[in-house]
């Protein structure tokens, strides 16, 4: 799995620095086998990372080139990767733009997201053309270094996750806003709301790392009080509604495009 030159395009912005960071921690990738690019030239790597200015001469030393930039500064990246597999971690730029622009004919696009920073995004990857079990193999674990990963059967799946996961902690930092506001505009004081807002996203969130929610919810209906008349009264608001609309606006932008 070692055998591969990793380069990384944008590898010290939000993402390509915590995937960069876990696959050299964890011992998947060594720094020699490592290359960055970013724009402004300063590293923060451990030495033994090369740092690029170059973006053509990181394409040209690397297996495998993970494009960790967004959308719009990928219009103005000029580079021939052909031969290379190039991972995408844009959202809703399609594998074939990608390929048009950049020459190659194996597309990985995988759709990480901010709990990378904890190594706790989950990914879901999409290939397109030949990718070899080896290199397949070599994109799961890459991904698993940040968390967990699944390759998904469409390219649609991609743009659809964009917006259910990708987003990352977009939906739960919401609802614990909402969560805060609605116990201040109660009378409860704001620091007593913020903390019950979050023990509630993260304490709940931790709890259903193991417990599966149906049953969790059915547990706390049983009690034909407090929990079910709050959950009941979202249920007639038709709170499924109201998410589906929501990652469907989403992923209808990932699939317009950027
Ligand atoms: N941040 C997130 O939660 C998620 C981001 N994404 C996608 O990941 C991609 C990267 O996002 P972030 O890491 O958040 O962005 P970012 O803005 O933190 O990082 C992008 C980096 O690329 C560098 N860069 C831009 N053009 C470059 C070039 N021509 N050559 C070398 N370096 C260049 C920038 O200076 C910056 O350091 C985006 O396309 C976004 O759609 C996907 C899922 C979640
Ligand atoms: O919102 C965005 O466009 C990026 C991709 C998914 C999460 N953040």
């Amino acid at each position: 799995m070692e055998n591969r030159t990793l380069g990384i395009i944008g590898g010290t912005g939000w993402l390509g620095r915590a995937i960069a960071e876990a696959a050299l921690d964890s011992g998947f990738i060594g720094p020699d086998r490592l290359l960055i690019s970013n724009r402004s030239g300063v590293s923060t790597f451990e030495p033994g990372v090369r740092l690029l200015a170059d973006n053509q001469q990181l394409v040209d030393l690397s297996d495998i080139v993970v494009l960790s930039i967004r959308p719009e500064q990928f219009r103005e990246l000029l580079i021939n990767a052909r031969g290379k597999v190039v991972i995408s971690l844009m959202a809703g730029v399609p594998a074939a733009a990608i390929s048009a622009a950049t020459g190659a004919d194996v597309i990985v696009r995988a759709m990480p997201n901010a709990a990378v920073e904890i190594r706790q995004s989950f990914t879901p990857w999409y290939s397109v053309g030949k990718l070899v079990e080896h290199d397949r193999q070599w994109v799961q674990r890459l991904f698993e270094c940040v968390g967990s990963a699944d390759e998904v059967p469409e390219e649609d799946c991609i743009d659809y996750l964009s917006a259910l996961s990708g987003t990352g902690p977009a939906f739960p930092a919401m609802l614990q806003m909402a969560l805060t506001n609605q116990a201040v505009a109660a009378g409860i004081p704001l620091v007593i709301a913020q903390r019950a807002a979050q023990g509630v996203v993260v304490g709940g969130g931790q709890m259903l790392a193991s417990r599966d929610p149906r049953q969790m919810i059915e547990s706390l209906m049983a009690y034909r009080g407090v929990t079910a008349a709050a959950l009941q009264s979202m249920a007639d608001q038709n709170i499924e509604s109201i998410v589906g609309r929501a990652v469907q606006a989403g992923a209808e932008i990932a699939r317009k495009g950027m």
